[in-house]
């Protein structure tokens, strides 16, 4: 070490760290006891409680303060001869342009959202900075290393996106825990307290009331002068009870399913119950409604208790009357947060609710929140070791060591006696559109879709574009900025409500659009083919986008199977999480087995002959990296140490250029 510490390329390097949270606090550490001497740091998060179990450089006292700021000044307590320069902000403000890119020697990831790493894979090209990447997930991590031209960029290869179910497991079919909690959350949920406007797959209208008029009432219209007790047993009898009995009219569905059972809230909770349910005056105060909780008010404290059917029923209607008692106006705007006490309460009582009517296990609060926030647990010692991972590779990287640069995987697989497995980096992908200039296709409904549509759902969700600009030939369709008059955003607004065929500059079949954004320098031209139909399961965003490195849909063989997805549409519900917990964690599944198979062993880090393809993803994203996310590995894989698919049957060698 004490070697290491003097050379030239460590002390006299300027590092870029971009996340100050699991990894960052462990990689500043490292950093600095390394011999580095010059170190900036961007987190734009201040400090949780809930970070202090394994972020160590921040105490109970600086909760609330920035984390970059923090991380600073307890390294500089023992090295104070360094230079750390904190950044409490967003990687992707415009300040952090690629001239301020420029000024260092390696940027270095700790993040853990792919939005941000694709921004800052993006910046570093245009800046020809090389990056080191990295993601935990639990006992999993991954560190990979990208230098223009000589390795893969960090979006050359697919990354998985979160699972999506489709809807009528969801709807009608639900067979696991996890269906009923997407169900509680993304239905239920947000019909009752989210946006009206939204898209909702509930079936909301019932025909057993009176008249033919009342067939076309929202059942989940609260009547002017209802009660909230009237109008939860009226949700409760229609969501557990009728739409079951509509269910279970077709006959066809439960062949081979067992039947679900209608339940109605009379069955469960008598009138009288009703009326004592709850104390709310133990429910916690309006003014912190993050801390109004169903389980305070009904006297229920072990988070890790199973309920049972009339306690769940129970917290469903305390937890309904609190939020139109003590929280009526957040009703409208609310979405699902983990955090958010009283939601995942409702979340959890319907889920469990739900699951009794198909004959699936309860499940705790506890565990349905986990379920629910995508939920693994972070492992410091996971973020310790990739964060000794990262430095290893920077030093390698400023000591232009191009030959022994490695991306690595730490796994979990006691037989096999291996923690971290180092393969060569990979070439980079010659039709990757962000490091090449591959052109691609966008398959689209020319006369339907709106410009919107394109600018929302490719080039804001896939391309991940910040401040975009769109062209057809010199005409300019569309852009953001500070710098526009008003005409020009009273222009590109009506643009953005045009079909793409009735744009005042027409796009149709054989378009080419350019699409660029300035501040990451990142210009990729999309020709355009006109198409007119779409699965609506399959390709819920009514378009598709080719050459995009995007983990394929898998087809669709068992209703049960989580199955990844273009990600969550109005057709598909997604699955809160186990999906985004692998993707933001940025690590990737490897068959053991397959190794041992080839015999091909590890011998250590500096072992040449690994010759694995490259995971089809470098899972990343939604990442959560440090800690969170349920992964879901099914029980006939419990020989994987996964995040995601690596296609073991290609098993060519990758190497440097
Ligand atoms: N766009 C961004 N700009 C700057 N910092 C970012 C950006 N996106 C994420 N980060 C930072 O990356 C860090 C990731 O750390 P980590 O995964 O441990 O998350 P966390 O928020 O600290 O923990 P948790 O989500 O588990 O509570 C966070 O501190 C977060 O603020
Ligand atoms: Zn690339």
């Amino acid at each position: 070490m004490a070697s290491l510490q003097q050379s030239p390329a460590i002390k006299g390097a300027k590092v870029l760290m971009v996340g100050a949270g699991g990894i960052g606090c462990e990689l500043l550490k490292t950093l600095a006891l390394s011999g580095f001497e010059d170190i900036h740091i961007i987190d734009m998060d201040t400090i949780e409680v809930s970070n202090l179990n394994r972020q160590f450089l921040f105490r109970q006292k600086h909760v609330g303060q920035s984390k970059a700021k923090v991380a600073r000044d307890a390294v500089l307590r023992f090295r104070p001869h360094i230079s750390i320069t904190s950044h409490h902000a967003n990687v992707k403000d415009s300040s952090f342009n690629v001239d301020f890119f420029k000024q260092f020697n390696v940027v270095l990831n700790g993040l853990d959202n792919l939005d941000a790493r694709r921004h800052v894979n993006r910046l570093c090209l245009a800046a020809e900075v090389p990056l080191v990447e990295s993601g935990t997930t639990g006992f999993l991590g991954q560190v990979s290393v990208h230098v223009k031209g000589r390795t893969d960029c960090y979006e050359c290869n697919p990354k998985p996106s979160p699972k999506t179910y489709p809807v009528c497991t969801i709807t009608s079919t639900p067979s696991k825990f996890v269906h009923c909690i997407v169900w509680a959350k993304e239905l239920l949920f947000a019909k009752l307290f989210g946006d009206k406007n939204q898209d909702n797959d509930l079936n909301v209208r019932s025909n057993d009331s009176t008249g033919s008029s009342e067939q076309t009432e929202d059942v989940f219209e609260r009547k002017a002068d209802e009660s909230v007790e009237h109008y939860g047993r009226r949700i409760y009898d229609h969501v557990f009870g009728y739409n079951i009995e509509q269910a279970l009219s077709n006959e066809e569905t439960w062949k081979n399913r067992n039947k679900p059972r209608p339940i109605y809230s009379s069955d469960v909770i008598s009138a009288e119950l009703m009326q004592q349910n709850g104390s709310s005056d133990k429910a916690g105060s309006a003014d912190d409604p993050l801390s109004v909780s169903a389980m305070a008010s009904l006297g229920l404290k072990n988070p890790q208790d199973l309920w049972s059917l009339m306690d769940n029923s129970r917290v469903f209607f305390e937890a309904l009357k609190l939020f139109f008692g003590k929280r009526e106006k957040e009703i409208g705007s609310l979405g699902f947060d983990k955090d958010d006490q009283l939601a995942v309460e409702f979340v959890t009582a319907a889920a469990n609710i739900r699951a009794a009517s198909f004959g699936i296990p309860l499940h705790s609060l506890f565990e349905a929140k986990g379920i629910a926030g995508n939920i693994v647990h972070a492992v410091a010692t996971t973020n310790a070791i990739v964060a000794g991972l990262i430095v290893i590779e920077a030093i390698k990287v400023l000591q232009k060591d191009f030959d022994s640069y490695r991306m690595s995987y730490c796994l979990e697989h006691v037989t096999q006696k291996m923690l971290i497995m180092p393969v060569q980096p990979f070439e980079p992908n010659k039709s990757c559109c962000v490091c090449s200039e591959t052109p691609l296709t966008l398959e689209i409904n020319t006369n339907h879709s709106k410009l919107r549509d394109f600018v929302e759902k490719i080039v804001k969700a896939k391309l991940s574009m910040t401040s975009p600009l769109i062209m057809h030939g010199s005409s300019l369709l569309y852009e953001v900025g500070d710098d526009l008059d008003e005409a020009m955003i009273a222009n590109y607004s009506a643009n953005l409500e045009k079909v793409l065929s009735s744009l005042p500059s027409p796009v149709t079949s054989g378009t080419m659009l350019t699409v660029e954004d300035l501040l990451q320098e990142f210009t990729c031209n999309i020709n355009i083919k006109h198409r007119e139909e779409f699965d609506e399961e399959n390709e819920p965003d009514g378009m598709v986008l080719l050459g995009w490195t995007q983990v394929p849909t898998k087809p669709k063989d068992d209703d049960d199977k989580p199955h990844t997805g273009n990600g969550v549409s109005t057709s598909k519900a997604s699955e809160t999480d186990p999906a985004v917990a692998q993707a933001d964690a940025g690590v990737v599944k490897i068959n053991v087995e397959a190794i041992d198979a080839s015999g091909k062993k590890r011998k250590g880090p500096d072992s040449k002959d690994i010759s694995l393809d490259p995971p089809s993803n470098v899972a990343d994203e939604a990442t959560a990296a440090n800690h969170k996310k349920v992964q879901q590995i099914d029980e006939d894989e419990e020989d994987l140490v996964v995040l995601d698919q690596w296609d073991i049957d290609t098993n060519k060698k990758q190497k440097l250029r």
